[in-house]
């Protein structure tokens, strides 16, 4: 076995560096169509990347364009518009519907304080800059993808956003305002009102991603008068946001989410009670569009404004499920279901959406078909609205960006392709059997040196869900090509987080850096991921710390038996509830696995349902219902602990936690540090401060990575 991997810790960052370099689009706008002198059509394609850049420490955000001409049914010529240009301090822009202007929310630090500015551009002038701050109309604008919008009404002139609602500045009973405030205040001839006693109220938060977004309001900007209002007539037990406005600009369509009797954690938990409201502009008046027994999301309005689609999914149970797209007739009132829950894969192989937000943009020109994109099994592909007419892909991952009078732009990656691969075609008519030409816009590296497949796998009868038969399910293999035979490769097993997740056929940094060094790496969608059917997700709740880590390690063993891996070389790794699965898999196979990673992992259940900001999470896995007004019951926490991972293991285990985690509070993997120090396990803990579940930062992500490459190396004696 004269195979090498990789230990040097100077080539793993030079690698890891080299890889790390590959951007990912986040965002695709077209243009209008411009007729040229010479009487043919253009559209420019407006996009937005992200790229880690390890020497600022930071994620840079820029774009790029490019000129797409067409017939209106297929491109005829392409190429990109100039060089790239890097984004700063814009947290929201969005192009007029006639393409002539551009708005833009705008962060800038003046004399050490954060500013907010709305900014309107016309052609090449910068035409307003409204100063969001100094005109205290409410609080921070949101730019998350929870709440967040920036949306030009129909006539172009007006603007809606959400913000956190102003709060009233506070002050201490002992306190007297200082003389600079107090000037100052009049000089602005405004002094701010003040409350007293109230400065150290908690305010609730929606919790992971959204610390300090509270209460958002809805805002509108005149933009001819300069003047920004907060809209009423919003309920106040609603929080608003994914606002849009009505036809005909009569007022503002949105989602609204219930926060009582308290607020729940909303990031990956598209399950929390809410609906489709519409407020009135001239009366104020707020109707619900939708059930309010249910959890909404992700609203769009046809080209016709004539229908909203939307996704639905049952309030509470798995965080993630299969969704249901429904359409409201704006003028009938009627709601329709579109597409429904799908328990098991059908015959054409179609599995249901799993999705927690459509492309901006979404509709077909005609308004008659959606085109979504979702996992189904290890792939994630795009489909218009009949089921039919799945556009056939080759392996890998799809991901529609956007789709303007039927010209799709998508990006396409795989787990040896970075997802630099933009490409645009025109979506073939309805009912019509056209294969979609489609035209590179920006090519990709291929990276030769990785293999990858997806395997299959069916439980054997003793492992079968009694409840949920006949269920399977898969996992993607990356290996390292043309290893010589008779070489046993060392191999990383990672089962994903969620549970109710997957990990698709796509581009994962940090599986193809340890691929690269000689690993191959094993990511298991266990009985319970998304994008197989609604059966598999609700065969896992009540059987989590059994059925996915049985479901783990047949794969593993199964894999073993090819004769290709090293069985005396086999790690593994998993973040949050993959972290869950990890260290159950080193509780209960011991001298199977010679190293475990876990990042912010799930330790204990009884222990975590009190501090994360998911805690009906706990309940839901553990098998039980949740209600808000449920009280700690010993029976439940018993079950907890059972399920739970904190039992005797002898692998080394290294931890990696964000301080900031309101997920899974560090707490979690503290406990496990504590029992693994007890039993004299060796134990290496990183605390990332802040950094949140994700450990996404640049610093914390590139660390994390070296120090999980080293720990397998030197863990598996390589
Ligand atoms: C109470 S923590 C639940 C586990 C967590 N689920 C949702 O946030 C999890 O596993 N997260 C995954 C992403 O789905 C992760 O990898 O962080």
């Amino acid at each position: 076995n004269d195979f090498i991997v990789m230990t040097n810790p100077e080539d793993i960052s030079k690698l890891y560096r080299e890889l790390s370099l590959f951007p990912s689009l986040t965002r695709a706008d077209v243009g209008p169509v411009i007729t040229s002198q010479y009487g043919g059509k253009y559209s420019n394609i407006y996009t937005e990347w992200s790229q880690r850049d390890l020497e600022r420490n930071e994620n840079v955000k820029f774009c790029r364009q490019y000129i797409v001409f067409h017939d209106d049914k297929s491109v005829v010529y392409s190429g990109p518009s100039g060089n790239c240009t890097e984004i700063k301090g814009e947290l929201l822009s969005k192009d007029s519907p006639s393409g002539d202007m551009k708005a833009v929310v705008r962060e800038s630090i003046i004399k050490g304080e954060d500013k907010q500015f709305l900014e309107i551009w016309s052609k090449n002038i910068k035409v307003k800059s409204i100063n969001l701050t100094a005109l205290k109309k409410h609080g921070k604008v949101y730019e998350d993808d929870q709440f967040g919008c920036l949306v030009w009404s129909h006539s172009e002139t007006h603007l809606l956003y959400v913000a956190e609602r102003k709060r009233l500045k506070a002050e201490s009973f002992f306190q007297s305002c200082s003389l600079a405030d107090e000037e100052e205040g009049v000089k602005m001839g405004k002094e701010e009102e003040t409350t007293k006693g109230e400065q150290f109220v908690f305010y609730e938060d929606w919790g992971e991603t959204l610390v300090s977004k509270s209460s958002p309001v809805l805002c509108v900007l005149d933009i001819e008068g300069s003047n920004v209002s907060v809209l009423e007539g919003v309920p106040d037990n609603i929080s608003p946001g994914q606002a849009f406005w009505a036809p005909s600009d009569t007022g503002v369509v949105f989602v609204g989410w219930w926060h009582e009797p308290f607020r729940l954690g909303l990031k990956y938990s598209p399950n929390r009670r809410s609906s489709l409201f519409y407020v009135d502009l001239t009366g104020g008046q707020c109707e619900q569009l939708s059930s309010g027994s249910s959890a909404v999301c992700s609203p769009k309005l046809s080209p016709d404004q004539c229908r909203i689609i939307y996704l639905e999914c049952a309030v509470y149970g798995p965080h993630q499920q299969c969704s249901r797209l429904c359409m409201y007739d704006w003028y009938t009132k009627r709601t329709s279901v579109v597409v429904d829950v799908v328990k098991r894969p059908r015959e054409d192989g179609f599995a249901g959406i799993y999705s927690s937000s459509l492309s901006p943009l979404c509709w077909s020109a005609d308004s008659q078909r959606i085109l979504v994109s979702c996992p189904q099994g290890s792939r994630k592909v795009t489909t218009p609205r009949h089921l039919s007419e799945i556009i056939k892909s080759p392996g890998g991952s799809w991901s529609l960006l956007t789709i303007e009078r039927n010209l799709m732009v998508v990006s396409w990656s795989s787990p040896n392709c970075p997802p630099s691969l933009v490409m645009v075609g025109f979506l073939p008519l309805g009912g019509s059997r056209e294969e979609v030409d489609w035209v590179v816009l920006e090519d990709s590296q291929t990276q030769p040196d990785i293999d990858w497949q997806i395997l299959n796998f069916t439980p054997p009868p003793e492992q079968d869900n009694s409840q949920y038969p006949g269920l399977d399910f898969d996992a993607l293999l990356l290996k390292p090509k043309d290893v010589k035979e008779g070489v046993k490769l060392p191999l990383i097993v990672t089962p994903h987080g969620g549970p109710h997740s997957v990990i698709v056929a796509d581009w994962l940094l940090s599986s193809s850096v340890l691929c690269r060094m000689g690993f191959a790496i094993l990511l298991v969608n266990y009985r319970g991921s998304i994008g197989y059917g609604q059966d598999s997700i609700s065969s896992l709740p009540g059987n989590v710390g059994t059925q996915d880590v049985k479901d783990v390690q047949f794969a593993v063993e199964s894999v073993l038996r090819g004769g290709a891996f090293d069985e005396q070389k086999v790690a593994v790794a998993g973040g949050s509830h993959g972290g869950f699965v990890a260290c159950h898999l080193i509780g209960q196979y011991p001298e199977f696995y010679k190293a475990c990673v876990a990042r912010n992992p799930v330790i204990n259940l009884a222990s975590m349902i009190g501090s994360t900001d998911i805690p009906d999470w706990c309940m839901v896995e553990a098998g039980y219902n949740y209600s808000t007004d449920c009280l700690p019951d010993p029976a439940v926490w018993e079950q907890m602990l059972n399920k739970s991972p904190i039992k005797h293991v002898k692998t080394p285990v290294l931890l990696t936690l964000g301080e900031d985690d309101k997920r899974v509070p560090p707490k979690q993997g503290i406990e496990y540090y504590r029992a693994l120090k007890a039993l004299q396990v060796p134990v290496r803990l990183l605390w990332y401060p802040g950094n949140n579940h994700s450990l996404s930062k640049v610093d914390a992500e590139s660390d994390g990575f070296m120090n999980i490459a080293l720990w397998m190396t030197q863990h598996l004696s390589l």
